[in-house]
């Protein structure tokens, strides 16, 4: 069976950077100030969490206040629906053969889980996701065939779990010379519907690794990877067109200092990991933002599981938007500020993204048919064209006898 590979044109990309405050829990409404404003619809503005500073302090710049621009930055007030609106057109992208990567970044208790997963009020976006491809898919079915998988993982201790198998093993990854970065024995479930994977998820999130801290009650100490993979096939006369989209949407680990959370033990050894593979992506962030200013920098993909996985989100074929979670807390402030610092360097991110445009699948014998058919076409069209000639080279009596005659013809029954 050959295959023919349609040529993929490349375009560049900018890592699409947004921002989001969190409201203060209750608890935090007893003991913290409001630090974070959201001043535009674009910007933030951390305050200097030190009231004692006096005016001659801030108007001689030593204050702590800071102030960031992002694609979108959104307050306390504004819901997961109003974030995924900003970023519908990157995941509506999938169906037609594109990778996209949503990833939230933030510290412990920031609301990643609460973006990516949400409640039932106010559901994330990995559910809104759904829906979004699901709603497209329904509606060029008549014309296409499509064919929905999904596959859910866990990084945890720097090892690889499937989220879908029950008791899973540790997984290993691969590198593939067609499809990159692959997890080998990952589990992907053929689904027919949103609702389907939804229930996956759901079952998903209660084997993943929780734990409770004093930062957070049900802190993620795992890194979770939902990936759903769209296969398109397009039927017209010459053949199908197979195209392949990927969508990754990770919810990462809470960073947090021992000291803060007051953990030891496994908790610690849970916490020194969860800091490795996210200082690990800090790194591939500073290190991408460096090579779009001054050229070429080593990226250390490698040096953990997270941005081996995370690689094509970061720099390969994707639309990638980065959301950067954050809490209003005064007593937050380091964590706001390191939060932010790196998600204003990811705002120098390039990525290349084009449609994977798979295989071709032709079989010679529909080439010999299609083939045949012209063949037939181009004698019939050149036997018109014979006697079109025939007719322009006679001689302009014979024409008009000629004519006579097929008049004669035409009116004789
Ligand atoms: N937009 C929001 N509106 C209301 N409550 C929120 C919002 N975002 C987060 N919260 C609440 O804040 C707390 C921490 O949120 P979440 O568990 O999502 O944080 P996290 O960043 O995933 O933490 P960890 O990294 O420790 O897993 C939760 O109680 C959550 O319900």
């Amino acid at each position: 069976m050959p295959s023919i590979r349609a040529p993929a044109t490349k375009q560049t990309a900018t890592l699409m950077v947004a921002v989001k405050c969190r409201p203060l829990t209750d608890l935090e409404r007893l003991r913290s100030r409001n630090i974070i404003q959201v001043t535009d619809d674009k910007s933030v503005v951390v305050l200097d969490p030190d009231l004692s500073k006096d005016y001659l302090d801030r108007i001689q710049n030593r204050t702590k206040e800071k102030r960031y621009s992002f694609d979108h930055a959104f307050g306390p007030e504004c819901t997961n629906l109003d974030v995924y609106q900003r970023i519908s057109s990157t995941i509506a992208g999938v169906i037609q053969g594109l990778n996209a990567t949503v990833f939230a970044y933030g510290s412990t208790g920031s609301g990643k889980t609460y973006t990516m997963v949400g409640t039932h009020q106010d559901p994330g976006l990995m559910v809104l996701s759904l829906h979004t491809i699901f709603n497209l898919i329904k509606k060029d079915k008549s014309s296409d065939v499509f064919e929905v998988s999904c596959s859910y993982l866990e990084v945890y201790n720097e090892v690889i779990y499937d989220l879908l198998v029950k008791s899973s093993g540790h997984l290993e990854l691969r590198e593939d010379p067609e499809h990159g970065i692959i997890v080998a024995g990952l589990r992907n479930i053929k689904v027919q519907s949103a609702d389907k994977i939804l229930e996956l998820l759901h079952i998903g999130n209660s084997r993943r690794k929780t734990e409770s801290t004093e930062v957070n009650a049900t802190s993620s100490r795992s890194h979770a990877v939902l990936e759903i993979m769209v296969r398109r096939t397009r039927r017209n006369q010459y053949g199908s067109q197979v195209l392949r989209g990927k969508l990754a949407l990770v919810d990462l680990a809470g960073s947090e200092r021992a000291s803060e959370t007051n953990i030891a033990g496994q908790k610690l050894r849970d916490g020194a990991n969860i800091n490795r593979s996210l200082l690990a992506l800090a790194n591939c962030i500073n290190a991408l933002g460096k090579q779009q200013k001054k050229g070429l920098a080593y990226v250390p993909y490698r040096n953990s599981k997270l941005t081996r996985i995370l690689k094509d989100g970061l720099s390969g074929n994707s639309r990638t938007v980065m959301v950067a979670t954050i809490s209003p807390a005064d007593d937050q402030y380091h964590h706001t500020v390191n939060t932010l610092k790196y998600a204003d360097r990811a705002k120098e991110i390039k990525t290349e993204i084009h449609k994977n445009i798979g295989t071709v699948d032709t079989h010679v014998e529909d080439y010999k048919r299609m083939i045949d058919n012209l063949k037939v076409e181009v004698c019939r069209l050149r036997e018109e064209l014979a006697e079109k000639e025939s007719q322009l080279t006679l001689k302009p009596a014979e024409r008009a006898a000629n004519e006579e005659l097929i008049f004669v013809g035409c009116i004789k029954p």
